[in-house]
């Protein structure tokens, strides 16, 4: 416990050094907000928003100390587009803990661990991760997630490439590490994956689990009917991933050629018990450990349109749901904490609420023209360093563990083994200690002729029985080392560093993306000094050498070909991966436990059943992966055969020797019974037992040897049937093909029906021409199928371009609209505008006579009003000047009234050109909705055309 009582500082170790970071003494407000956080005295999670755990612990031992949420943030480097557009950096690592702002260096920000543009994903994984994977391995519930806006680097750093692995390839790879080294236990570890696109959660292991229900029991949130495997090595579990990569959604964004459309959690299950029989009754240590790889928030700049945009709502309103949850467990009062609002808040309710350890990794880009949306995710990251949690060491006392159920079964499986063992041989000691040589040998003898004969009898229950036993401990893990006496917290130091195997990582992209997906520099990385690194020589000529990884070809394919159009980049990869489709394991593979409720084995189907096929072979994976045709099958089958055959001589070789030892230990017993007399009786009862066994377990395996070798004999004939098959066919097609021209020719008749000519009529009997005449008809109808299908390929490519056309030329329309409609708006804002000052002087006048006198200017009856008053005023004046006032004011009036029609007229027009815009803008938001159906038709009717 000493290692987890110093868990915050194992945690990362950074809370001293954050404070102590130069940018302690800042003084933005920002930075004395976090200076408290870091302190970690002002992270009131509310024990009330703490959600269940998601398994049933018989006990939950919590930890001394109370830990902050690990919160590290990563910049990535300035990518070829941003240096090409002369961005300047924004932001950037001031130490090893602080991120400054360029421009107003006093807004700073702390945080446990800043990695700069350099640092490697190890070094990443190191500081943010590694503490959570041993934790976990210690019955520790723990979540790691990537946060950032789009193209920041989530998928990077949680995926990452062949040359640098991700997160979760290392988490894995670690996790069989310290199984590895911790031998005084047992491991069983099941993995699941799914990810939540446009709020709907589906399984990526499994195709069919779509939009999966979120359930909540008495034990938490879980997801129903989720598939859950049992892993039995690294690269078996980075398989499931590549599996489940195949179906993730992705797409292409003007900021990221191969944007994640959806939020995945890749998580792994952990129990674990002490090794060895007498381990009843112990405590089992079951944990869970969350990987997530986040959608990345975009902004509004992002020009996305149709499904882009909905799925860009979706994403942002899920990552808003998380950053209100994480504000309010922050608050430090108890209120309604709304995980309910997203699937994903929903999902990670037990994480999010203090069980268990939680690291952020925030990924953000340094350029200045992303310099809004890296403060926001600076912000959130600075929130969620204040959630408080409690981790605790789960424990489950009761048989409900897989791990003990599988252990129990073991062991009932070798009590019955050893039963039916004790039915052959019955040799048991003298109760006195006296040994009676003379019955030892006749009892040896005589168990030897019953354990000739039973064993021939009994080879078949006792051989399925050991398969049994052999299948269900290769599923519980154990360290290959020889067990010692530390106790499971005293784990051994530093673990050896594993590098990984090309075949474990076979599904990750070769190389980063955003090397892929420039096409102009392809070999440039960009750091953020600026500074351009060039890819090594021997990596170029690996480059040409090598397949992309099967992440890589499956994001490729699955990308919107539209819009990549649009964006206006192409492919390379796309083609050279379309030319082989690599497989997966999956449906082999397959150790299928339905949700976590469907533990228990079916009755039917018991646990050997359910593993049968779960050959964790190194080869296996790697002929999987690559995604082997048929012809190397048959030829893998008879090597693999040849094999079988040699073990099985060699097992029999050493059957007949063991038995033949046997038969010589029982003679020599029965001539030299002094030499016996030395050696206990146990000794050589035990003796005899082993060598029993031994041979027991050898005629069991020389069974399922046989078994499989027949199997292979079978599915080697029916291959070499399907081969014969195959080569009828192909000769009676050649035959045809050359027999055709010579003596007979298809020709058509009036109602278009091929048929033969008289000439082949003379040659065939009615039997053959029948049979010639449908074979005909039948490759005239294909060819006539072929070209139609060609036909409409060909149409549909057509409509696809003149949809393209008609779309941009839309979009074109539609932004013209749009200028428009400002600028007529605009002007209707000016015309009212003018309207309401003209109404005004129009108005005054009649509301205040006064005014009128005072103006002197105004409305034809002002002026006839001033006049008026004028003339009483003046009662001297001329008659001319009045008659000349009035002639001036009329003219006035008249003026006054054009411009009223002139305005109303305008007005009128105005009003007019408004509706037409508004009905053209209606038109074409129709007609672009027209033209996505059309879109969305036409693609699903090519996928048919290919399943053609
Ligand atoms: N630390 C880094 N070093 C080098 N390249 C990086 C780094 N982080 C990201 N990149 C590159 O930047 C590009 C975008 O990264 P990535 O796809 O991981 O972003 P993202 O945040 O997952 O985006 P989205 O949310 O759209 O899926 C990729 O080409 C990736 O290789």
């Amino acid at each position: 416990m000493a290692s987890k009582r110093s868990a915050k500082s194992k945690g990362l170790g950074l809370s001293t050094k954050a404070a102590n970071s130069p940018s302690s003494s800042t003084t933005s407000s920002s930075m004395q907000f976090l200076e408290t956080s870091v302190d970690g005295l002002s992270s009131p999670a509310s024990s009330s928003a703490r959600s269940k755990t998601p398994y049933s612990f018989s006990e939950s031992v919590p930890l001394d100390a109370k830990e902050n949420v690990a919160v590290t943030v990563r910049f990535r480097p300035l990518n070829p587009r941003e240096i090409r557009q002369g961005e300047e950096i924004a932001w950037y690592a001031d130490g090893e803990t602080v991120v400054r702002n360029e421009y107003n260096p006093s807004l700073a920000y702390a945080y446990d661990r800043v990695f700069g543009p350099t640092t490697t994903t190890r070094q990443v994984y190191d500081v943010a991760a590694q503490h959570i994977i041993s934790g976990a391995m210690e019955g520790i519930n723990g979540t790691i997630f990537a946060y950032g806006v789009t193209s920041s680097g989530k998928t990077h750093t949680m995926h990452g490439d062949q040359r640098s692995p991700g997160i979760i390839p290392l988490a894995v790879k670690d996790a069989f590490s310290i199984i590895q080294e911790t031998p005084n236990r047992e491991f069983l570890l099941r993995v699941s994956y799914l990810e939540i696109y446009n709020e709907v959660v589906n399984d990526l292991l499994n195709p069919a689990g779509q939009n999966l229900r979120i359930r909540e029991d008495a034990q938490g949130t879980f997801v129903e009917g989720i598939k859950e495997e049992v892993v039995l090595s690294p690269a078996h579990a980075l398989s499931l991933i590549a599996a489940g990569e195949e179906h993730r959604h992705v797409g292409s964004t003007n900021f990221n050629l191969l944007s994640s459309r959806s939020h995945t959690i890749f998580s792994l299950t952990i129990e674990s018990s002490p090794c060895g029989k007498n381990n009843e009754g112990e405590a089992v240590t079951l944990s869970q450990l969350n990987l997530i790889d986040l959608a990345g928030s975009e902004s509004s700049r992002a020009e996305t349109t149709g499904m882009r945009r909905r799925e860009g709502s979706y994403i942002n309103k899920s990552l808003l749901t998380l950053g209100t949850v994480i504000s309010k467990l922050t608050e430090g009062r108890a209120s309604h904490i709304p995980y309910r609002d997203s699937k994903l808040t929903r999902l990670l309710q037990s994480s999010l609420s203090g069980h268990g350890r939680i690291s952020l990794i925030c990924t953000v880009t340094p350029s200045s023209s992303n310099a809004e949306e890296t403060h926001n995710t600076l912000k959130f990251a600075h929130r969620t360093k204040h959630i408080e949690i409690q981790a605790a060491q789960n424990t489950i006392i009761d048989e409900k563990s897989l791990i003990k159920k599988y252990q129990h079964e073991i062991q009932c499986l070798k009590e019955e083994l050893e039963q039916m063992k004790r039915g052959i041989v019955s040799v048991q000691p003298k109760e006195t200690g006296e040994v009676d040589f003379v019955l030892l040998k006749q009892k040896l003898e005589d168990g030897q002729v019953k354990l000739q004969s039973r064993l021939e009898e009994e080879e078949e229950a006792k051989a399925a029985l050991l398969g049994r036993i052999q299948r269900l401990t290769k599923l519980i893990l154990v360290s290959t080392k020889a067990p010692h006496t530390t106790r499971f917290s005293n784990r051994p130091g530093p673990r050896r560093r594993h590098s990984f195997g090309e075949e474990e990582l076979a599904y990750l992209p070769y190389k980063r993306r955003d090397l892929i997906s420039d096409d102009e520099n392809p070999d440039m990385h960009v750091n953020l000094e600026g500074n351009t690194e060039t890819a090594d020589d021997s990596f170029k000529e690996e480059k040409k050498t090598k397949k992309h990884g099967l992440l890589n070809w499956l994001k490729i394919r699955k990308r919107d070909t539209g819009l990549s159009a649009l964006s206006g980049t192409s492919d390379k990869s796309c083609g050279a991966k379309s030319v082989s489709t690599p497989s997966t394991p999956q449906a082999e593979t397959v150790n299928n436990l339905e949700s976590r409720h469907s533990h228990s084995l079916p009755a039917q189907s018991s646990p050997a059943d359910l593993i049968s096929v779960a050959r964790e072979d190194k080869e296996f994976y790697e002929d999987s992966l690559l995604g082997q045709e048929t012809p190397l099958v048959s030829i893998k089958s008879i090597d693999e055969i040849d094999l079988l055959r040699e073990q099985q001589k060699i097992l029999s070789e050493e059957v007949a020797l063991h038995s033949s030892a046997l038969k010589r230990l029982s003679q020599e017993a029965a001539r030299n019974p002094q030499k016996y007399q030395i050696h206990s009786l146990t000794e050589l009862m035990t003796q005899l037992n082993e060598k029993s066994f031994e041979l027991e377990v050898k005629t069991a395996d020389n069974h399922i040897i046989q078994e499989q070798l027949n199997q292979k004999i079978h599915e080697c004939e029916s291959l070499q049937e399907t081969i014969g098959s195959l080569k009828q066919q192909l000769a009676d097609a050649l035959e045809l093909r050359n027999f055709s021209p010579h003596h007979f020719s298809v020709t058509k008749d009036y109602h278009g029906e091929p048929h033969l000519d008289k000439e082949s009529a003379m040659i065939t009997n009615t039997n053959e021409k029948i049979l010639l005449q449908e074979q005909a008809s039948e490759i005239e109808g294909m060819k006539q199928k072929l070209a139609e299908l060609l036909e409409s390929k060909e149409q549909l490519e057509l409509r696809n371009q003149k949809l393209a056309e008609e779309s941009s030329y839309a979009k074109g329309l539609a932004s013209a609209a749009a200028v428009e409609l400002k600028a007529l708006s605009e002007e209707v804002a000016k015309l009212m505008n003018q309207n309401e000052r003209l109404s005004a002087e129009l108005a005054a006048p009649k509301n205040s006579p006064a005014q009128l006198r005072n103006s002197g200017t105004g409305t034809v009856r002002n002026a006839r009003r001033e006049s008026h008053v004028r003339r009483n005023d003046h009662q001297g004046g001329s008659n001319s000047d009045i008659k000349r006032e009035l002639a001036s004011s009329k003219e006035r009036e008249l003026s006054y009234e054009s411009a009223l029609l002139d305005r109303d007229h305008k007005e009128a027009e105005l009003q007019r050109r408004i509706e037409e815009s508004k009905q053209r803008e209606a038109y074409l938001e129709n007609e672009l909705a027209n033209m996505w159906v059309l879109v969305a038709k036409l693609k699903k009717s090519q996928g048919a055309d290919t399943d053609v």
